[in-house]
């Protein structure tokens, strides 16, 4: 199942019930903003890469009530005549602004804004939040992965432990915008044109009488990828001196190999691949590839690393495409403001007796804050649509919970970029989208932004981001209004 389908009826049944509430009171063209986003990083890492608005977009594109729908919405017996009726020309008519995919996001940012008839707005929240927070949540895991690699290609191949079809196939995509250099998914790679990538099993060498017969007839069909998984029975006993042997013979029948080399799948991956290279280069293969599978993680790659462990390949499994230490992303989508009835915006505020769940009211851009000279990104903040920036200007930003806590930047020394980028405008798509490709590039490009310090795997440096003074005021404003009226 994919977004290019009609997954309309894919929400929570209380949006219906209150589309139809909407509808019935007459106030469903009434114009609304709701942001969506999150409020802490997962695997407590200081920042998140967003993903899956592509398929957001594809969603949105494809919303319809289909006489399917419609005659089993009516078989529920909940829903008015004339509001199933209204339902058969549904669409989507509003503005969505986003973050780019593969961007660098904090929390609390608008991921994604909408601005459009509540009725509509209200619909989508379900699939938005569903689209967007499970591929976040992958490519941040796979950018966890890949930053632990340290530059060595990791492979994606979690697909047969994956949370259903679509988790494993968008879940690919994902890790692939994270910066993994492709997917053992076919599909994934045939749906958004990325690199299919692969070894053989244990079934192949236990297939053939011996596993050098394995070896060699894997070698003579796919000399140019030709990963020989040399665990089976003994790896330094066998597995490794039977895989010299098929590369001698390769070598001495003149087939030359673009990409040849070893898979570990078990044992102590660092012992066994330093002795598979001292094996390898004795036999003289300096540049044969080992790589390794088996439960690995960022956490390992980088333990594996800390050992010493000759291993230049990563396939990584389970671990990323279930997100396991961190199965949710946690994005919300809360109502931000709403028209006063003459065209006027009015910010929504959401109290809560736990600071950090109070929503910020009105109409929200966000303002990146760069240094000019390192081109490190210094701070967000999320500012009033209307307010204006001038680079040319000194600019001070606090943090909204500790006030006094402050950062200065003189003119000639930052400079900003706004982040949401319009996306639809009046049900239109405005937007060209990027391939799965061209946003990794850019997803590498934005992780360049961050100090290492912030990269860490564990306590990693926060960035800050703050609110303009005019977004706090209001906030402040409508707290004090809202707690009097209690
Ligand atoms: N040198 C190492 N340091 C830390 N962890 C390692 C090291 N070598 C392997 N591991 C990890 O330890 C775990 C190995 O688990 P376990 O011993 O249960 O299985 P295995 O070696 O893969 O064997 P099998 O597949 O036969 O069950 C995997 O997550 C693997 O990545
Ligand atoms: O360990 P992961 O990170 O999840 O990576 C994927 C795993 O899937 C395969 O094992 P599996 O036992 O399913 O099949 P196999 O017989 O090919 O080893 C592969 O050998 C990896 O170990
Ligand atoms: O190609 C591989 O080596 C592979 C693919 C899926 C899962 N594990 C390994």
């Amino acid at each position: 199942m994919f977004t290019d389908q009609n997954l309309t009826l894919m929400t929570d049944l209380y949006q219906l019930t209150m589309m139809q509430g909407y509808y019935h009171y007459g106030k469903k063209d009434r114009t609304v903003v709701f942001d969506l986003f999150y409020r802490d990083n997962p695997f407590s890492a200081a920042f998140s890469i967003v993903a899956g608005l592509d398929q957001a977009i594809e969603y949105i594109q494809n919303l319809h009530f289909s006489p399917e729908d419609i005659a089993y919405l009516q078989s529920l017996n909940i829903f008015e005549a004339d509001f199933l009726e209204y339902l058969k020309d549904f669409r989507f008519t509003g503005d969505i602004d986003a973050i780019p995919e593969g961007s660098i996001a904090f929390p609390r940012e608008p991921l994604l804004r909408v601005k459009a008839p509540i009725i509509e707005a209200q619909l989508i929240e379900t699939a938005l939040l569903c689209i967007i927070n499970h591929q976040s949540l992958i490519a941040t895991k796979a950018s966890r992965v890949v930053w632990a690699a340290k530059g060595d290609p990791v492979m994606e191949f979690g697909l047969r432990r994956a949370q259903g079809p679509d988790a494993g196939t968008l879940g690919a995509r994902a890790a692939v915008i994270g910066g993994c250099i492709g997917t053992s998914n076919v599909l994934t790679a045939q749906l958004f044109d990325v690199a299919p990538k692969g070894t053989h099993s244990h079934s192949w060498v236990m297939s053939f009488d011996d596993e050098l017969t394995a070896f060699r007839a894997y070698a003579e069909l796919f000399p140019d990828m030709c990963i020989l998984l040399v665990d089976t029975y003994d790896t330094l006993g066998s597995g490794v001196p039977n895989a010299i042997k098929v590369f001698q013979e390769m070598r001495d029948a003149g087939v030359s190999s673009k990409m040849y080399g070893i898979r570990l799948d078990s044992g102590d991956l660092a012992y066994l691949s330093m002795e598979a290279r001292k094996m390898l280069d004795e036999a003289g293969f300096p540049d044969a590839i080992i790589s390794a599978s088996s439960d690995l993680d960022e956490y390992l790659i980088r333990d594996l690393k800390l050992q010493g462990a000759q291993i230049s390949l990563w396939g990584v499994g389970t671990r990323l495409i279930t997100a396991k230490d961190c199965p949710s992303f946690g994005g919300v989508y809360k109502l931000a403001a709403e028209d006063d009835g003459t065209g006027v915006m009015e910010p929504k505020i959401k109290l809560s007796d736990n600071a950090v769940k109070i929503t910020n009211p009105g109409v929200k851009k966000i303002i990146r804050i760069y240094d000019k000279q390192t081109g490190y990104l210094r701070g967000d903040l999320i500012a009033l649509e209307d307010e204006i920036f001038d680079e040319s200007q000194p600019l001070e930003i606090f943090d909204p919970e500790n006030t006094w806590k402050r950062m200065r930047f003189k003119p000639g020394t930052y400079t900003l970029r706004e982040l949401l980028t319009p996306i639809f405008r009046g049900g239109k798509l405005v937007y060209s989208r990027p391939s799965v490709m061209e946003i990794q590039q850019y997803c590498k490009a934005e992780q360049a932004t961050l100090r290492p310090e912030s990269k860490r795997l564990v306590n990693a440096q926060t960035i800050p981001v703050d609110l303009s003074q005019s977004l706090y005021d209001l906030k402040q404003a409508m707290i004090q209004k809202f707690s009097a009226e209690e």
